[in-house]
């Protein structure tokens, strides 16, 4: 028996480590969130875009709940959620995979479709998957996810839903989490809602109100890349705090009652901090997310490392 999954039964809450929390060019920080149930180990990784060096910084800080980076890569981290296969979500799961064998990965087919034949073709990478060309090391089970149906996690007491985001012209992923009555959503890169977003943002609030309304989901890792202003024509599908503040609105509307948001945190990461200005830009995009402070969320700005608990 696995010995971390002690507390297995009685999950109350999700524990979320940080291991990359950048947009942009720093290539050992990049988009990675850790999440298992509280008292459990058996995780699952949102997206792994740096994953050797966040272990280590968390390790550092005190934050990995006293396992080490090995044992995490080793024998905690049972599957992987991604979003969507852009180089900077993927590139720490596909390098640890030369090392850590035995995981799955749960994605929309479009994503798991670009891992296979972009990455894990014998060119760009040897194929550690299932599928594809041959000989398949097998490492990587890729699944398939259908949308809007929540899907166990395998090795772990969780689930993951999934839910089409936009990208600029890429389609994306919102990942519902959950165990017992706890729930985090993880949100992939996304542009806001309108001409080219169509209705996706729209669409995955009117999914999710219900989980806020219950009070299960108190947590959403969600994207503002740049600051305000921004004009329209160089998002390349990302948000800024003006469209991160007018989307969590709408999903306030759909929640549909007076603080409708109040006691949700907003982790807002992939924030594409200039190299050497980052205190100035995190102070900057901080700045701008006041002005949403009436919604009542707790808008966290992570550092590399952090870690928090969610009810
Ligand atoms: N048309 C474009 N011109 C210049 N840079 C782009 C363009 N499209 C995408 N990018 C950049 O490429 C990056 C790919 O990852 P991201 O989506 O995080 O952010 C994107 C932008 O920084």
């Amino acid at each position: 028996p696995d010995a971390s999954a002690s507390a297995a039964a009685s999950p109350s809450g999700l524990e979320i480590v940080a291991l990359g929390v950048r947009g942009g060019i720093v290539d050992g920080d990049l988009s990675a969130f850790l999440i298992h149930p509280s008292g459990d180990f058996r995780s699952l990784m949102c997206d792994a875009g740096t994953l050797g060096n966040g272990l280590l910084v968390a390790t550092k800080r005190g934050n990995l709940g006293g396992r080490t980076p090995d044992q995490t890569l080793g024998s905690d981290i049972k599957a992987f959620l991604i979003t969507h296969a852009h180089l900077d979500h993927v590139a720490g799961m596909l390098i640890a995979a030369t090392d850590y064998p035995g995981k799955a990965v749960y994605a929309l087919p479009s994503t798991n479709e670009v891992l296979g034949e972009d990455y894990l073709n014998w060119a760009a990478w040897p194929n550690f998957s299932d599928r594809g060309k041959a000989p398949r090391l097998g490492s990587l089970h890729l699944r398939d996810m259908a949308p809007g149906v929540a899907t166990p996690v395998a090795g772990t007491a969780m689930t993951a839903t999934a839910w089409p985001l936009e990208h600029g012209g890429v389609q994306s992923t919102a990942f519902l989490v959950q165990a017992g009555n706890s729930a985090v959503a993880c949100l992939g890169d996304h542009g806001p809602d309108g001409a080219s977003g169509g209705e996706r943002g729209h669409q995955l609030w009117r999914a999710l109100a219900p989980f806020v309304r219950s009070g299960q989901l108190r947590t959403i890792i969600t994207e503002a890349s740049y600051s305000d202003p921004r004009p329209e024509s160089q998002l390349f599908g990302h948000m800024t705090p003006k469209y991160l503040i007018a989307s969590l609105r709408d999903l306030a509307e759909e929640v549909g009652r007076p603080n409708a948001l109040l006691g949700v945190t907003v982790i807002v990461s992939h924030v594409k901090y200039p190299v050497g200005g980052e205190a100035a830009y995190r102070k900057l995009i901080l700045r701008q997310l006041g002005d949403g402070r009436d919604l009542g969320v707790r808008f966290i700005v992570p550092e590399q490392g952090d870690r928090w608990s969610s009810p």
